[in-house]
């Protein structure tokens, strides 16, 4: 467990934001009147990978790594009074677990999980409109990322085991550690929007939906706004107390899109964490452009907020890999050394990486894609693989914000980004060359804690300070080397790895292939 702290008397109680992500979880301790930062701790979780396409976590082990992380936070304040609690968290991952028991059935399956692909397919073999009536419902593809399938086999899979149906509970991670906390079982409208079973226009279950997946509503939590009232802590739960209120709960995304005040359209921001997920706010519910999907962003002060999105799966997880395979220095962290590499070249040397390990994610949502590293010759170094890899990760952003635009949306004008790969200044300064536009690069990597710690104080009445300003990265003016043709060479390697040609890789086309892959 990290921690980190700042010791000061407190007057008016502390806020305790959680963010309950896939590697760990952080936790951080408010001051419930300034939003000063008091205490900071995080603890990890873990994660199994049992059969190509698995992915799974101990549901267990997310509450108690949770729990590590609150307590760590504070034992740096001991006289701190809680007065309330701001949880953001990794969406679409779920658990199933025993009401009567409040045991986990089984392990979380993880957002990544992709065991349910054929069920899926399965799916929209017997019922071919299904792919129609999802999107159109839920703002959605049809995807084994999100919950209904895996909410469904994890169901199963307790039944199967012996478990009395009536007793089964599901829900995403929000409302495995609400539920935990409070005892109450229910979740927030952001993490249900990705689900593929709410209903985007009324904002609840739907029936269709429901009998589509096969699950009974009596399994599932009941769908609340962000800032409702979640419940009060039912007991002691190691040095947090008894009778704290859970004020606000937000998907972790989205937290980051509220912490960075992206609340309107024409604003946007990207996450570089794992994946990538790159969000804008909309006032149109219905379904986005090919690849992107609609979900609900927030529901604050009785009023939904809606976002479109686009999901990229592999770009963290681009860069770890590639500086593991050209050899991370020991002591040395892969992303800084990566950089390094990197910035020895002053461009790829005509090689383009496409990290499709298990398939593309948004815009292209082409599960049979495959990783292809295009270009190479007797002079590539490994500057310019480097190089390739942080390009990649730029590329693919920039797919999704042309993509999200192609229908005559609001356009992004500066483009806010938080998470770990954001430390990298030249992977900044290639996305604001390729996207032509200014980041706004936020300055606490807490983006979704911080967000979700505003939502509580609002909700106690605080207005709290805007974020932080980070800093801002404008895009080189265009030269002779110019981003086009850095676009057109990608594209082509777009193409290569999903096996098509460049027109056909357009996700703003309506051809076969894109009607196939994006529902
Ligand atoms: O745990 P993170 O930060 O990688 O976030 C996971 C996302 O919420 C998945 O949609």
């Amino acid at each position: 467990m990290t921690r980190s702290g700042i010791a000061r008397p407190l007057r008016d109680g502390a806020l305790l934001a959680i963010d309950q992500g896939t590697t760990n979880t952080k936790a951080m301790l408010l001051d419930a009147s300034t939003g000063l930062v008091l205490a900071e701790a995080s603890a990890p979780t873990s994660i199994a990978f049992p059969a190509p396409g698995w992915v799974e976590q101990d549901a267990e082990r997310l509450w108690t790594a949770t729990m590590a992380a609150v307590d760590g936070c504070l034992e740096q304040q001991p006289e701190a009074r809680v007065v309330g609690i701001g949880i953001s968290n990794q969406r679409e991952t779920v658990v199933c677990w025993s009401r009567s028991t409040g045991r986990a059935l089984g392990p979380a399956l993880g957002w990544q999980d992709a065991r349910t692909t054929a069920w899926c397919a399965d799916l929209l073999e017997r019922e071919p409109s299904a792919a129609q009536t999802i999107r159109q419902r839920t703002g959605l593809s049809l995807d084994p990322m999100f919950s209904a399938p895996k909410f469904r086999t994890s169901i199963d899979a307790a039944v199967a085991g012996g478990a009395d149906p009536t007793d089964v509970a599901v829900g995403t991670v929000d409302a495995w550690l609400v539920w935990r906390l409070t005892g109450q079982h229910v979740t927030e409208l952001g993490n249900a929007s990705r689900t593929l079973l709410l209903d985007l226009a009324s904002l609840a279950w739907h029936d269709d939906l429901l009998s589509l997946f096969g699950i009974d509503a009596a399994r599932l939590p009941e769908p609340r706004p962000s800032d409702a009232s979640f419940g009060v802590t039912s007991t002691r739960h190691g040095r947090l107390p008894a009778g704290v209120p859970v004020l606000a709960v937000l998907a972790d995304s989205h937290a980051a899109l509220y912490h960075h005040g992206c609340t309107t359209p024409g604003t946007g921001k990207a996450t570089y964490g794992t994946g990538t997920s790159v969000m804008s706010p909309t006032k149109d519910p219905s379904a986005g452009p090919h690849g992107i999907a609609t979900t609900v962003a927030w529901h604050v002060g009785g009023a939904p907020t809606y976002a479109r999105e686009g999901n990229i799966v592999a770009s963290g997880s681009a860069l770890d890999w590639m500086a593991s395979t050209l050899g991370v220095p020991e002591g040395t962290a892969g992303g800084a050394h990566l950089t390094a590499l990197a910035g020895e070249v002053p461009d790829s040397g005509g090689v383009c990486f496409v990290p499709a390990f298990s398939g593309l994610g948004a815009p292209y949502w082409d599960r049979s894609a495959v990783g292809v590293l295009v270009g190479v010759s007797g002079g590539t170094t490994r500057g310019h693989l480097a190089r390739a890899a942080l390009e990649a990760v730029a590329h693919q952003v920039t797919d999704v914000v042309e993509a999200m635009e192609s229908d005559g949306s609001a356009r992004i004008d500066t483009l806010h980004a938080d998470g770990g790969a954001t430390a990298s200044g030249l992977l900044m300064q290639v996305q604001a060359d390729l996207l032509g536009r200014p980041l706004e690069v936020a300055s606490s990597p807490a983006a979704s804690a911080l967000g979700a710690a505003r939502l509580a104080a609002e909700h106690l009445g605080v207005a709290t300070p805007p974020a932080e300003p980070g800093h801002r990265v404008a895009p080189h003016p265009p030269t002779s080397s110019d981003a086009g043709a850095a676009r057109r060479s990608w594209r082509q390697a777009i193409a290569r790895s999903r096996g098509l040609t460049v027109s056909q890789t357009d996700p703003t086309l309506r051809d076969e292939t894109i009607e196939r892959n994006d529902p």
